[in-house]
């Protein structure tokens, strides 16, 4: 482990640093070390509202942890190797941020990347549990619609579940239907407001065109292909990269923005606002994406539906059952 900037040997609650650092926040990134943890932690080190990076992964810490640590910013970078310093990484953290696994290939689909990833995120939120139960926990790793529940019952089962603070980011879907729409419609992306309902995978992705601020102007056949190209924007960067993975530089903003998010959420902002996969009541999906409060909490409200056209009642009928089958995929795996 190595912790630069104060060069102690421990990464847990050091007084100095709390008085220093006393109104930010510790950011855990596990996976770091990866295609999107790497770029995310730079973005991280830039974030006036973290005060300490803990960077986990199981290979090439060092060598990221001193690279960023020559950035100029107050934010301390630590980083912790395999799985011997994974509690010393998570301990007393405020927000952790789940970017461990693999990606996919072309040919794969999301959910093709459970049987090597759901045990990383079992193993990773054992130790949440353990070291940080209060902390709120964003899951980047694929297939989201999966790994989000499995994570719930691992919590569940050491009694420190709490569903205001468990997030599945989603959020690569909103800054792609932002830039595609800036796109089609001549504005800046910027002042794109839209949500994005539902899961993270294919049909369930639910872009609600409807809605979008400033409207979208096209017709349906206009609005069908803008769905189906936000729905398959992954699937695009998974080809274009050719087998060396599938988005990350992108994933690394949308990332940073819901992270930052929840920092300022934690830190009392008012209306902050995020689409996110978090329990749900919202459909008869018990997990679901819908625009969130975010608080000092995590969830402050759960906004619910938005208003939908008739296309998307017809897509949210589509993807209520891939998305109740894969939390079932979740649930029975972490009763196993
Ligand atoms: N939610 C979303 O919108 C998106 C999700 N993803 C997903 O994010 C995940 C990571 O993608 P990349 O960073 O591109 O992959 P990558 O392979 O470049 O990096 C993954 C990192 O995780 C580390 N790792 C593997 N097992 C670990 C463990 N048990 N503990 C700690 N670290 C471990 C690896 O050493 C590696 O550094 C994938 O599952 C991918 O599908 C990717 C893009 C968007
Ligand atoms: O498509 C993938 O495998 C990665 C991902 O989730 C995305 O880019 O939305």
């Amino acid at each position: 482990m190595q912790c630069h900037r104060i060069g102690i040997n421990t990464a847990t609650c050091n007084e100095n640093i709390l008085i220093y650092f006393e109104k930010n926040f510790r950011v855990a990134v596990c996976g770091a070390c990866g295609g999107i943890g790497q770029p995310l932690s730079l973005l991280l080190k830039r974030n006036p509202l973290v005060s300490e990076l803990r960077l986990y992964d199981i290979a090439h810490v060092p060598g990221v942890v001193a690279d960023l640590a020559h950035v100029d910013t107050k934010v301390r970078v630590c980083g912790f190797m395999g799985p011997d310093q994974i509690c010393d990484a998570l301990e007393c953290v405020d927000v952790v941020v789940i970017s461990a696994g693999s990606p996919r290939k072309p040919g794969m689909s999301r959910d093709d990347l459970f049987k090597t990833n759901a045990c990383t995120v079992m193993d990773i939120t054992k130790v949440i549990a353990v070291k940080c139960p209060k902390a709120l926990v964003a899951i980047i790793t694929n297939p989201v619609n999966t790994c989000v529940p499995i994570a719930a019952e691992i919590m569940k089962k050491d009694g420190v579940y709490d569903p205001k603070r468990l997030f599945g980011v989603c959020t690569l879907d909103i800054v792609r239907a932002r830039t595609f729409i800036g796109e089609a419609n001549g504005v800046d992306p910027k002042k794109v407001d839209i949500p994005v309902i539902g899961g993270h995978s294919g049909i369930t992705i639910i872009p609600v065109l409807s809605q979008s601020n400033p409207a979208f102007k096209g017709d349906q056949a206009a609005i069908e292909k803008m769905t189906k190209h936000i729905q398959e924007a992954g699937t695009e960067v998974v080809k274009a990269k050719a087998g060396a993975g599938s988005a990350t530089l992108s994933m690394a903003h949308a990332a940073l923005r819901f992270t930052n998010s929840l920092l300022k959420g934690l830190k009392g902002e008012k209306n902050v606002m995020e689409c996110s996969y978090v329990e749900s009541k919202a459909t008869e999906a018990s997990f679901f994406s819908t625009p969130l409060v975010l608080g000092k909490n995590g969830i402050d409200a759960n906004c619910g539906l938005p208003k939908l056209s008739e296309y998307e009642n017809k897509l949210l009928e589509k993807a209520i059952p891939e998305i109740k089958k894969d939390v079932q995929k979740g649930i029975d795996f972490a009763k196993k």
